[in-house]
């Protein structure tokens, strides 16, 4: 150090040491009640079309579900299949009783309603918590499904910092997915939540006063290290795929992370930050979902808190 400029370094929450840890709790509770209740989790998971990332994201969702000792039902149809038909695969899965999560990716193709197939989706089964239903549960104080991407980041920002009682958050992104579930998830932690979005004024103003920064807008490197109050906690669920000049490509967050960390208390990297949690949180909503259907006295069959 020269003992001039002092730098420091942001703690990196290790997101794929996180969802090896919780998967290893999901594993033994899996074996716990195949051996005592006679239920083993079954995850459906049913992809449209050919999209390389999708089919690797549906891989590793039936691989993991493996892992931890569910069963698992992979159902890939083709692109040109009819909403129809996809409707009623999803009913014969809310009829199955060895299917207790039930998981469309996203995306679909073009000429199928998404919100239509989300709708279609037995709530006590959609282990996305994309249901109205679980919308509505989350934003209104009940039980349901908690989405899984937000449900990783407020776990690793509990594990970091403890009670978030009081803090200020900013949510960057205001989707369906991430941004809106988040927020909500923060309300009920007692932050004191912003949601911005592409319309906020003076963005950068907006973060700086924020004691956790989600970035969930889906613009790489948008978020820059200035705008982020020294010490502050930054969970980065963008996942940007960008051509390099040397004609290669790099998964980049929504935040300039070289600048970030420089400022941060706390950040997740892009990659293995926020996503592995993803697949962590999807198994342990189907686990959920098992002790809920069967009404198992298990930790995991009650809200998250
Ligand atoms: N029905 C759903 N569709 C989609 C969801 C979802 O939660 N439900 N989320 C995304 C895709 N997704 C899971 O489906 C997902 C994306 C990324 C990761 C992940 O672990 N990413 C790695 C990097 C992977 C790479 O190298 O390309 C990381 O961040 O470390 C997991 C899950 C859209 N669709
Ligand atoms: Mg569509």
């Amino acid at each position: 150090m020269d003992g001039e400029t002092i730098m420091t370094q942001a703690k990196l929450i290790d997101g794929n040491a996180f969802s090896a840890n919780l998967r290893e709790e999901i594993t033994a509770r899996v074996h716990e009640i195949r051996d005592f209740h006679h239920v083993t989790p079954g995850l459906a998971v049913v992809l449209v079309g050919e999209d390389p990332a999708s089919q690797v994201y549906v891989r590793n969702k039936n691989k993991r579900a493996a892992e931890c000792g569910m069963k698992s039902f992979e159902h890939v149809l083709p692109a040109d299949t009819s909403e129809h038909h996809l409707l009623n695969l999803i009913e014969g899965l809310n009829d199955d009783p060895e299917v207790h999560g039930i998981l469309v990716q996203l995306p679909l193709p073009k000429h199928i309603d998404a919100q239509k197939v989300i709708e279609t989706i037995r709530p006590d089964k959609d282990v996305d918590g994309f249901h109205p239903w679980n919308v509505g549960m989350l934003a209104s104080g009940g039980i349901g499904m908690i989405p899984c991407t937000p449900l990783g980041s407020l776990m690793m920002l509990r594990d970091h910092l403890g009670p978030l009682t009081g803090l200020k958050a900013i949510v960057v992104g205001r989707s369906n997915i991430v941004g809106k579930p988040m927020a909500h998830l923060l309300i009920r932690e007692s932050c004191t939540v912003t949601i911005a979005h592409s319309q906020t004024r003076d963005l950068p103003a907006e973060v700086r006063a924020a004691d956790i920064v989600v970035a969930a807008v889906g613009r790489p490197e948008m978020i820059r290290g200035d705008w982020i109050k020294p010490g502050a906690t930054v969970i980065d669920v963008g996942i940007n795929r960008i051509g390099l000049p040397d004609g290669k490509s790099k998964l980049v967050g929504d935040v300039k992370f070289d600048e970030a960390v420089k400022v941060a208390g706390a950040i997740t990297p892009v990659p293995g930050g926020v996503g592995p949690m993803t697949i962590a949180c999807l198994l342990r909503n189907t686990l959920t979902a098992a002790a809920r259907l069967h009404r198992l006295d298990i930790p995991e069959a009650n809200p998250w808190n």
